[in-house]
């Protein structure tokens, strides 16, 4: 069943960026005093314009004027660099966060238990990192910078408007519940419409690129006319939503303009009547109010523009800083005196009702071989997780020489899963995953251990090859030769394996166990027989059905004691005949 992955509460997001803002309160007070500092440059001007006006007004000398006219210049070049220089750090500040939190995310997502994120989908994680960073990185780049000035804008030219008189300051916020409702008008009706848009653009791209894909067949049948209709339709809707779209639009704007215009007529008509009454209010003043409530009407805009994009990124914030809020348990650090691997009383279910592990224990001591057998689905791989600390038993305890395998330091226990997967890159930096420092002779000597040296040598570049995604292809074989070889390099004294690639009786998979026989030597080693020759030459052999023990020993007493094991062996040796003999 899926889970899907949290996505964090407002109160949650808030509280992530205000601690992310606290970590980099040094940055974080400078680009604010420099967007202060901006935004009081552009305001300064203005009011020095109301001054200008009521000395006009007054008959002042032109020698009175001047000093003011070249101080507001030089005010005003200032504040054109704060401007940009805030833009700059608001972009700076916004990248760096994003950048810690895919960071934190990425390192959530890979410490979290493997079924976790089966349950959640990886699909989801994959859209977090990428979908909704994107939507966070667009809003940091681009829309942050003019949403944050225009921010401090409006604060300070408020603020001007008050302290030039407070009749005027009121009456610049009367235009606010009017901005208000215009966003409450807007909102709930841009969403759907501009969701459906993109749905019907769609619709109308995949019609048409099935319709051309396959045009064979549309032939075939005469099919064009009703696949035309078809198109014709979808183009339809498609138009009709965008027209939609911008109609909506335009009466949103109508809507702003109606705000701006209710905004200015209250300034100039309260200053008007405060002027006539002979009160404290100026000419100059009320041309000043009016003209830092006129230059609040872009930067106003722009926000309620943007508020869609700006409601989009805060979802992705949420949504990326919900996976941090996953509880990951702490890498462990302990090491310890012995190398014995130990599982107690273990019972373990992927979902709360259905038991898949009934209290399994079983001991593999220092440097012994044991191997897990079992049918389809009697719990083999989820025993080899639970020894590996990739899953938490339900109940009982897993350990290697008596310290639980979740609080062992890294590099203790090594698992080898069914997915080994190439990275991308040279193959020697793949094998250097394992052990950051190895040089190519280790590298090179844990390839020949393996027996994967030969074929490692033959690739065009050698060890330089770049393998993985878009690199040389492996096969399969040599994918899991790879792994055994990082096994090798990164040295665990408990080895688990659980490979299951190469078909039974075939070249392939007697190559593999000499492999996987030659990584492991030595080492207390746990191993998932999906080929039962693997089990026939460990030290003792494991037998696993529906999630409890049924049988303990070795390979001839379990054949001489005609059980489950004796069966499946039998079936086994039946099987891999008859491959023989078809090959
Ligand atoms: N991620 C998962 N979520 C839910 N159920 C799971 C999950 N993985 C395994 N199971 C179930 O748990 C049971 C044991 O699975 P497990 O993979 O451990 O068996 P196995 O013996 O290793 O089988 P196989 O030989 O096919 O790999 C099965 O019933 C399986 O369907």
């Amino acid at each position: 069943m899926s889970q899907a992955l949290p996505v964090a509460t407002p109160r949650q997001t808030w509280a992530w960026l205000c601690g992310q803002l606290r970590a980099r309160r040094v940055e974080a007070a400078f680009t604010v005093a420099t967007g202060l500092g901006a935004a009081g440059a552009s305001v300064v001007p203005v009011t020095a314009l109301g001054m200008l006006v009521d000395l006009v007004r007054d008959g002042a000398a032109s020698a009175t004027l001047v000093p003011i006219g070249v101080l507001v210049a030089a005010i005003a070049l200032l504040g054109g660099v704060a401007a940009g220089a805030t833009t700059t750090l608001v972009t700076r500040l916004g990248e760096r966060i994003l950048a810690s939190l895919r960071e934190e995310t990425v390192g959530t997502a890979l410490r979290l238990p493997a079924h976790t994120l089966d349950r959640a989908g990886r699909g989801d994680l994959l859209a977090r990192v990428s979908a909704d960073v994107a939507a966070v990185g667009t809003a940091a780049a681009e829309f942050m910078p003019t949403v944050i000035s225009a921010l401090f804008l409006a604060v300070l030219s408020v603020t001007a408007m008050f302290g030039l008189d407070w009749r005027l300051g009121l009456a610049g916020l009367a235009a606010m519940p009017a901005y208000l409702l215009a966003l409450r008008w807007y909102l709930p009706r841009s969403a759907p419409i501009y969701a459906a848009e993109r749905a019907a653009v769609g619709a109308r791209s995949q019609l048409l690129m099935e319709s051309l894909q396959g045009v064979r067949t549309v032939h075939a049948y005469r099919l064009e006319g009703r696949h035309l209709d078809a198109i014709d339709g979808a183009s339809a809707r498609a138009r009709d939503l965008s027209v939609g779209v911008f109609s909506l639009f335009t009466r949103f704007v109508g809507r702003i303009s109606r705000a701006e215009l209710l905004g200015l007529a209250t300034i100039l008509f309260a200053g008007f009547f405060s002027v006539r009454a002979g009160g404290n209010v100026t000419v100059g003043e009320t041309a000043a109010a009016a003209v830092l409530f006129h230059r609040l009407f872009n930067p106003v805009s722009m926000i309620l523009f943007t508020f869609d994009e700006i409601q989009a990124a805060g979802a992705g914030l949420a949504r990326l800083v919900g996976v941090g809020t996953l509880p990951v348990a702490p890498t462990g650090t302990r090491t310890p005196t012995g190398t014995d691997l130990t599982l107690r009383a273990v019972t373990f279910g992927y979902e709360e009702q259905v038991p898949v592990l009934c209290g399994i224990s079983l001991r593999v001591a220092p440097g012994e071989r044991v191997a897990l057998v079992g049918s389809t689905g009697a719990g083999k791989t989820t025993v080899a997780s639970i020894a590996a600390g990739l899953l938490r038993p339900r109940s009982g305890t897993a350990a290697v020489g008596g310290v639980p395998v979740d609080e062992l330091a890294p590099g203790i226990v090594a698992i080898i899963t069914q997915e080994s997967h190439v990275f991308a890159g040279p193959l020697i930096e793949d094998l250097r995953l394992a052990a950051p420092g190895a040089t190519v002779e280790a590298a090179e000597a844990a390839l020949e251990q393996v027996g994967a040296l030969d074929w490692a040598r033959c690739l065009p570049g050698g060890l330089a090859t770049v393998v993985g995604e878009g690199g040389h292809p492996l096969t399969a074989a040599q994918a899991q030769q790879l792994a055994l070889a990082r096994l090798v390099l990164l040295d665990p004294a408990i080895a688990i394996l659980d490979e299951a690639t190469a078909e039974a009786g075939s070249a392939g998979a007697r190559e593999l166990e000499e492999s996987a026989l030659a990584a492991t030597k030595g080492r207390t080693t746990l191993l998932v027989a999906h080929r039962l020759t693997q089990a026939a030459g460990a030290d003792r052999i494991v037998v696993l059905e529906h999630g409890v023990v049924l049988e303990v020993g070795t390979h001839d007493a379990l054949v001489a004691a005609g059980g489950r094991y004796a069966t499946l062996w039998a079936a086994w040796q039946g099987r891999t005949r008859s491959a023989r003999g078809h090959a």
